[in-house]
């Protein structure tokens, strides 16, 4: 059964939230000049070693609160907290996956898991092995010479997670990863992340816009509303683990979280479709 999850135990005050958003309000200038206020006073703390997954409606500004968190904007009102740090600047501790992977194309695979090794001046034999150790990891250890243009979908996702992961980010920021794939290479990338996660336990901030991904996947779900967007559900998810993501949703637990959290998310859709039509 769920439980909201302010009622969820707290952790113990010494371990400040991985990210914490305080009263952000985000705006940006219309062509026209006019101020539009994609978020207002938004506080969400995820605490370390969670899986948060965050739906919402089209536009409501999901992206912009992950951009937040990276620390690519700044917003004029409200503060952004990483492990009880103020953030300043790009977040040091993140790692970032965009549902268009970012893989360079002139680089082959080994070379591109490499690049975050390379920017931290590790040495390129060390590099290279870890990213051999990684690419194994990720079941493409035969595919070390390949360039983007010759790797599937699927792979070249598996490639912007190793990528991800050899910095050894304390958090993940995944912006619809697995929006661009078909339903099988998803799931079976789905399982992946979940098994990885599992091992390594990193602080996950996962977008998407499929409420039953946000289930399967997280430790926590929370809806924001049509814009200007504020939080508005906060559902934990007290599914077993470990998971599998086809099993997970013939869970009939699966089944009473999905109806009470798309009863909230239905509603901003609705308000968001009426507002995109003019009503
Ligand atoms: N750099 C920017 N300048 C002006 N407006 C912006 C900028 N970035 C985002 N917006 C606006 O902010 C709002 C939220 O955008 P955002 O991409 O965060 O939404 P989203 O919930 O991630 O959308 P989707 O689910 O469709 O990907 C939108 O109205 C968008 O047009």
């Amino acid at each position: 059964m769920a439980v909201p999850a302010e009622n969820t135990p707290a952790a113990p005050a010494s371990a400040p939230p991985a990210i914490a958003f305080e009263g952000v309000t985000i705006r940006f200038a219309t062509p026209s000049g006019e101020i539009h206020t994609v978020m207002s006073e938004v506080d969400l703390a995820v605490e370390e070693g969670t899986f948060v997954a965050l739906v919402g409606p089209s536009g409501c500004g999901k992206s912009t609160l992950l951009n937040a968190a990276a620390g690519l904007l700044f917003p004029p009102a409200g503060t952004v907290r990483v492990f009880g740090e103020t953030l300043t600047g790009i977040n040091p501790h993140a790692a970032y996956l965009f549902q268009q992977d970012a893989l360079l194309p002139w680089r082959t695979v080994l070379d591109n898991v490499c690049l975050g090794l390379t920017f931290r001046k590790v040495p390129k034999a060390r590099a290279a092995a870890e990213a051999r150790r990684w690419l194994k990891r990720v079941g493409l250890a035969a595919f070390e010479d390949r360039f983007p243009h010759q790797l599937s979908g699927g792979m070249r996702k598996r490639v912007a997670i190793a990528q991800a992961w050899i910095v050894n980010p304390r958090l993940l920021l995944m912006d619809e990863p697995f929006g661009a794939l078909d339903v099988q290479t998803r799931q079976i990338m789905e399982n992946e992340l979940l098994e990885l996660w599992q091992e390594t336990r990193k602080t996950v901030l996962f977008i998407t816009h499929d409420l039953e991904e946000a289930i399967a996947l997280a430790d926590r779900v929370v809806v924001l509303s049509t814009g200007p967007a504020r939080i508005k559900g906060d559902y934990a998810i007290d599914l077993k683990r470990p998971r599998d993501v086809a099993e997970i949703r013939l869970d009939p637990a699966f089944n009473a979280l999905y109806k009470r959290i798309w009863a909230d998310l239905r509603d901003e859709v609705l308000k968001q479709e009426e507002g995109a039509h003019g009503a």
